[in-house]
């Protein structure tokens, strides 16, 4: 397990543009089909949320071995998941996404299941470039067509 001083070492670099441009832009972010990492992701968030489940089938390629939690409301479920009184979806007041670094794409789903969001980052060029977004500066990064590729898998038009 690295140090805290190796973490913080290793994110010293990081560039939120570059990151962005790797993996959030064509070809991952080719939402043409859910053989493509980043819709794959999406519809994984979207199921995970309404259901408590993550039901998606298969691993695009590219895509390591993949660690999920139990099911909300199962006996292995962390105790603070809620679920709804159907018992399906997970939802609570707050959710509070811990290194979130420049991108929203993962809060999409979340919307309608939480009050309120927070997102969090240790590097502030990753808060930044959040800011920029939150505030619709011009050279912000376009998550537009995440969230257009949300509305359609959660049957928004
Ligand atoms: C690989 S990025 C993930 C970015 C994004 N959530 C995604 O799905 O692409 C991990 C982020 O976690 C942040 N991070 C690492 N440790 C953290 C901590 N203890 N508290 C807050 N942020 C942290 C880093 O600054 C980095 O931006």
């Amino acid at each position: 397990m690295s140090s805290p001083a190796a973490l913080r070492e290793g994110y010293e670099h990081f560039d939120p543009r570059a990151y962005l441009r790797n993996n959030y832009l064509p070809p991952r972010a080719d939402f043409s089909s859910e053989e493509f990492v980043v819709p794959w992701k999406l519809r994984c968030l979207a199921e995970t949320f309404a259901s408590g489940e993550r039901k998606a089938a298969g691993t695009p390629s590219g895509v390591g071995k993949l660690r999920h939690g139990a099911p909300a409301g199962s006996s292995s479920a962390p105790p603070w998941l809620s679920r709804s009184p159907d018992g399906c979806e997970i939802r609570g007041r707050t959710l509070i996404d811990v290194g979130s670094g420049p991108t929203i794409y993962q809060l999409l789903s979340a919307c309608d299941h939480f009050e309120e969001i927070v997102a969090t980052d240790y590097l502030a060029v990753n808060r930044e470039e959040l800011g920029r977004w939150a505030r619709g500066e011009p050279g912000a990064f376009d998550w537009s067509p995440f969230i257009q590729h949300v509305c359609k898998i959660e049957g928004r038009g």
